[in-house]
């Protein structure tokens, strides 16, 4: 350990004002971006330099200075997004679903050129969202039946949800861990789409409801018994500390980081 002056903060400002970091904000008129846009300014170490939404000019996040992106835009644009903020060396928040292992791949090669470039992609940036995924993972192994039932609003574009594909991916990695078979739960006579997506062996069934936001149960059956892991976000609220939480901690953790497990020490 050494004593004496600490190093000069290369952020701080000459004034001796703490500094904020300068943040922008992708498809900031949406129903995430407005709540993130909200959250940026209600947070005293954080400042909102540039607010973007499709049509307006991707380099006003560069022109103003933005040393994090959020992006919480649409999946057939944010991979545009990713390439323009890592190119100009601005770290990025995503919440933007849509990634699978070929485009995570994508990112992380070009993040190779720039290792003090960090990309946070997250799929659910709530704190029970994420713990359901955990419980899940930690609960897959005993149990043979495993479905995944995820519920939204009506205006979500993707189905299903970038949360729901995720958990059922490390349900089904667990599984095969604990040296697991597939699940026996086959249906030899089903209309088409009523069983559900099959994601890597899990089905996942995508519920549509005006009046919902975000939900997801993951149903686990052994002989007599089941187990229900239910989260609820009621309100998008819900994902701001998570967010928050990325945008403050995505420059001290360069290169691609999947999910925020473990900015939670999870
Ligand atoms: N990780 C998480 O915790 C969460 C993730 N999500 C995900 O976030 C994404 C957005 O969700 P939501 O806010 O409900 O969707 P919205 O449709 O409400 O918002 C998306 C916004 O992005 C804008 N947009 C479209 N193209 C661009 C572009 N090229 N540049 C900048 N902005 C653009 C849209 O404009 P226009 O309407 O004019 O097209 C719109 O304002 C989805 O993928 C969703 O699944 C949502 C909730 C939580
Ligand atoms: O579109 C949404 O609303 C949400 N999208 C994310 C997903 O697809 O998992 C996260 C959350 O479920 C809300």
């Amino acid at each position: 350990m050494t004593t004496g002056t600490p190093a000069p903060d290369p952020q701080a400002r000459a004034d001796g004002e703490p500094s904020r970091i300068p943040v922008g904000v992708l498809g900031a008129r949406g129903r995430m971006g407005t709540e993130v846009v909200k959250a940026v300014n209600a947070a005293e170490d954080l400042e909102l330099v540039a607010m973007v939404d499709e049509g307006d000019w991707l380099f006003n996040v560069a022109d103003a200075g933005a040393q994090v992106v959020v992006d919480f835009t649409r999946p057939d644009v944010v991979m545009d997004n990713i390439r323009f903020c890592v190119d100009h060396d601005i770290h990025c928040v995503v919440g933007t679903t849509g990634f699978d292992e070929q485009r995570l791949a994508t990112v992380a090669e070009w993040l190779e050129p720039k290792p003090s470039v960090g990309v946070v992609i997250a799929p659910n940036f709530g704190i029970g969202a994420i713990l359901l995924m955990r419980f899940a993972q930690e609960a897959a192994r005993f149990f043979p039946s495993t479905e995944i039932v995820e519920l939204h609003h009506p205006n979500k574009v993707d189905a299903p949800s970038g949360t729901a594909a995720r958990t059922a991916r490390l349900v089904a990695a667990a599984r095969r861990d604990a040296g697991l078979p597939p699940p026996p739960d086959a249906t030899t006579d089903a209309l088409p789409g009523a069983r559900g997506a099959d994601v890597d062996g899990i089905a996942v069934h995508a519920v549509r409801l005006t009046g919902l936001v975000a939900h997801q149960e993951v149903l686990m059956g052994a002989a007599g018994e089941t187990l229900t892991l239910r989260h609820d976000s009621y309100d998008r609220a819900s994902f701001m500390p998570g967010v928050l939480l990325a945008v403050r901690e995505v420059g001290r953790r360069p290169g691609l980081t999947v999910g925020l497990e473990s900015f939670l020490g999870l």
